[in-house]
């Protein structure tokens, strides 16, 4: 088993409650309420901010260019590809970019993108990995998955969404971030790799959480 399946496995009893979650299924079938994911999708901006700074955490322990870079083009795939999905809804929901700023980042939020950022500040470029592919491979297998049922990538408010993660953008970025995992994970001893399931599970559970706080519309 490659690393990456390992990880898979480890943290796919958390995934599957993510397929389940009654946001993640609303999107799917169009039920979703507006307000729910307009406060998702204000809260989900801000997060792609500091998910962006944990790439360019990246670009800073990267210790050879070709590495540095990759982690650079992801950062810039961030803020010019994925980002544009949000500000294509907030334009449509009539959110003006500044409102984002005036939100108070969700505790679901904050603690999500804190723990990525500490683990980026203690570790190295494989634990950076571990903290970012739970975030860019669930989403990859969330829009692949609702891509599949009949009219979710149709539908007139929520395909937009769906079609953004099941692209073939976003599905090539996910892929070589896994791959970028088996091999900078290549080498790496039994405890190295425990410490990457520890991270990779529990970024996995924070982002059960931030369904739920969406869902919830807990500050
Ligand atoms: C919370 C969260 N996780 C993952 C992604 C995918 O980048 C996202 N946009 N938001």
């Amino acid at each position: 088993m490659t690393v990456t399946q390992r990880l898979y496995q480890a943290a796919r009893p958390v995934w599957e409650a993510c397929h389940a979650h009654p946001f993640v299924r609303g999107i799917g079938d169009g039920t979703l309420p507006l307000e729910q994911f307009r406060w998702f999708l204000l809260q989900d901006y801000r997060y792609l901010f500091d998910y962006a700074r944990v790439f360019a955490y990246g670009v800073i322990k990267a210790r050879d260019p070709e590495l540095m870079r990759i982690f650079s083009v992801n950062l810039d795939a961030i803020l010019g590809g994925e980002m544009r999905l949000h500000r294509a809804y907030m334009a449509r929901l009539g959110i003006p970019e500044a409102q984002v700023f005036a939100v108070q980042p969700a505790l679901a939020n904050l603690s999500y993108t804190h723990y990525m950022l500490a683990v980026a500040a203690a570790g190295g470029p494989a634990e950076i990995v571990a903290s970012l592919l739970a975030c860019s491979w669930s989403y990859a297998e969330i829009g692949q998955r609702l891509a599949d049922l009949p009219g979710a990538a149709e539908h007139p408010f929520y395909g937009e969404w769906v079609q953004g993660y099941a692209g073939a953008d976003y599905q090539k970025t996910n892929a070589a971030l896994v791959a970028l995992m088996d091999t900078l994970a290549q080498d790496c001893s039994e405890a190295d790799y425990q410490r990457l399931e520890e991270i990779f599970v529990s970024c996995s559970r924070y982002e059960l959480g931030f369904w739920d706080m969406a869902w919830k519309r807990e500050p």
